[in-house]
Order: C-alpha cells, then structure tokens, then sequence
C-alpha cells in the first residue's frame, strides 16, 4: 500500500523539514522579488499565441484557474494543450500574452515563479542514468532544499508512488509507467504551490492512478492547485472540479465541470464542441469476413 499522506503539503512559504526539522526555502527570494498575490488566481492566462512555422498551435488563449481548484484541460490530438501549458509554465515562449502565478507575471521573474510550480511535462526527458532516488535527490536539491529534507521527501515520495522497490533502478531501465510516476516525484519534492501535469495518467496502472489520484487530492485538500491534460473524459469528470475544453488552439468552453458539461456526460459534450466523429465505412477493404 502507499502512503500518499506522506507527500509534502504545498508551501505557501518557506518548505518546512522532516519530522519538525527547521524547514528552508527552495531558495532565497532576490530581494525585491515580486510575492504571490493574496486571492490572486493560481494561474492566469491572457492572450497567449503560439505558432510553429506556418501552423498556429495556440491562437489567443484566455483562462483562469481559480487557486485550489482541480482543472482539467482536454481537447483532441492536436488542440495546442501541451504548447499552453508549456508556455504557461515557463518551457516555451510565447509569440504573445501574458502568464500570472499567483499575481506574478511568470516571464518577467521565471526564477521566482518557476519555485511556485511543479511541472509533470509530456513526453518527459529525465536523467536517466541515475536511479529513481538519485533522480528525486537530484530534484531537491536543484530546488535549493537541504539533503536532510530531501532524503526524508524522497523516501515518502517513491512509497507514496509506489516505487520504494525500485529506487535503486536506473531510471532507463523503469517502464513508460513507472518513468511518469518518478518524474511526478520529481515535480512534488519541493511542495510547489501549483502543479501542471501534462497527461499524468499516460501509461499508468489502474491501481497506480488511483494512488496518484489520492495523492492529487490531498495536494488540493492542503491547498495547492493542480492542473491536468487528458484525454480521458470520464476520468475528468470524476477527478476535476473545473474543466477548460480547447481545439484548434481557442477555448471552446471553461467554468466548473457541471457548467461545462451542461447536464450531459462531459465526453458527450466534448463531441458536440469538438466535432470530428468518423464512421468507418470508408475502410471497407478492412473486413476480412466474405459474408
Ligand atoms: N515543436 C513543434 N514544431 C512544430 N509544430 C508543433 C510543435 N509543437 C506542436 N506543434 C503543432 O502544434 C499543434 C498543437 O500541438 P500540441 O502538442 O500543443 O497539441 P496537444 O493538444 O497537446 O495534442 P495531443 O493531445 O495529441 O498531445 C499541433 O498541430 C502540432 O503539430
């Protein structure tokens, strides 16, 4: 079983030590660094634009995610979910438009913001030559934490992901599941105060997304933000409180779920917003039965 208890709360300050040991910061806030604005939203998005070349991915994004929510982001293969919050969590620079962290504008003080954010990215590019509690470690103390602090957090980390037996693997040699469950450790060490986790659930064992879940909602009972992409309607209906549906890289709809979803399923609503249902008459040269 894990100890998804055992996973620090978010810190709105300094991050405390183990077992009461004096806490310390990630690190130190340059003195006249902009702090988080009290009822600020957890994020904001205003205006964003990205474009590849000729292709235009994110094209005026707007949204706001209330701090302590649990938002979903879903939209079909394509929509420009990954390019939002890679430009919402300071990886990818946008054309245009502006990202608050709780009131602080993300590209104007990255040092100090990205210390706020936890980030779950797609198709995760880790150290991989290290073992699973060397990654961790190496996370922790990347974000200024002391070793004590670190040892103790990566021991409750990899239980609460279940990879206590697994620690002293090298990350390469870890299944597409288990690298997803490490790289949630890693973005969870430093108590950040909102987490963006791009497809979380990718790959992972029923039973390790129902521990991730728990540990997800805890994180929001302690009063940090999560915002997650999927494509697993029925799942987000379930896990989120709030849910933004985007295609084509505009926002089709955001408000809570029930808003949202309207009195229907919200993958019933997903379709009626998105469109794009394909019948397969036209693959008739796949039936192999000659009746
Ligand atoms: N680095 C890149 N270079 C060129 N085009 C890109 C790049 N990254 C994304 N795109 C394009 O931008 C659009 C949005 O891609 P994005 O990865 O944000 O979509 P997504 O909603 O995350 O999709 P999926 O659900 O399939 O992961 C797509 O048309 C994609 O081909």
């Amino acid at each position: 079983m894990t100890t998804p208890d055992a996973v620090p709360p978010p810190a709105p300050g300094p991050v405390p030590g183990p077992s009461g040991a004096p806490g310390v910061a990630p690190t130190t806030a340059a003195p006249g660094a902009p702090s988080p604005r009290p009822g600020a939203p957890a994020l904001a998005l205003q205006g964003m634009w990205r474009r590849f070349g000729d292709k235009v991915a994110v094209a005026g994004i707007d949204l706001t995610i209330p701090s302590g929510s649990f938002y979903g982001l879903v939209g079909p293969n394509g929509a420009g979910k990954t390019t939002s919050l890679s430009m919402a969590t300071g990886l990818l620079r946008p054309d245009a438009g502006t990202v608050l962290v709780h009131g602080v504008d993300l590209w104007a003080n990255p040092v100090e913001v990205k210390r706020m954010l936890g980030v779950l990215p797609d198709g995760v590019r880790l150290f991989d030559r290290l073992t699973g509690a060397q990654l961790v470690t190496y996370a922790g103390l990347l974000q200024g934490l002391d070793r004590a602090t670190v040892a103790a957090r990566t021991d409750d980390l990899l239980a609460a992901v279940g990879l206590s037996d697994d620690r002293d693997t090298l990350v390469v040699d870890y299944s597409a599941g288990m690298t997803k469950k490490v790289a949630l450790a890693c973005a969870l060490v430093h108590a950040p105060r909102v987490l963006v986790l791009d497809e979380p659930f990718e790959a992972v064992d029923p039973v390790s997304a129902a521990n991730i879940r728990e540990i997800l909602h805890q994180y929001v009972a302690g009063g940090g933000t999560v915002v997650v992409s999927s494509h697993v309607m029925d799942l987000v209906q379930r896990m989120c409180d709030h849910v933004a549906v985007i295609a084509e890289g505009h926002v089709l709809a955001a408000g809570t779920v029930d808003e949202v979803r309207a009195g229907r399923s919200l993958e019933e609503r997903f379709v009626e917003l998105v469109g794009g249902r394909i019948t397969g008459e036209g693959l008739a040269w796949l039936r192999t039965s000659s009746d």
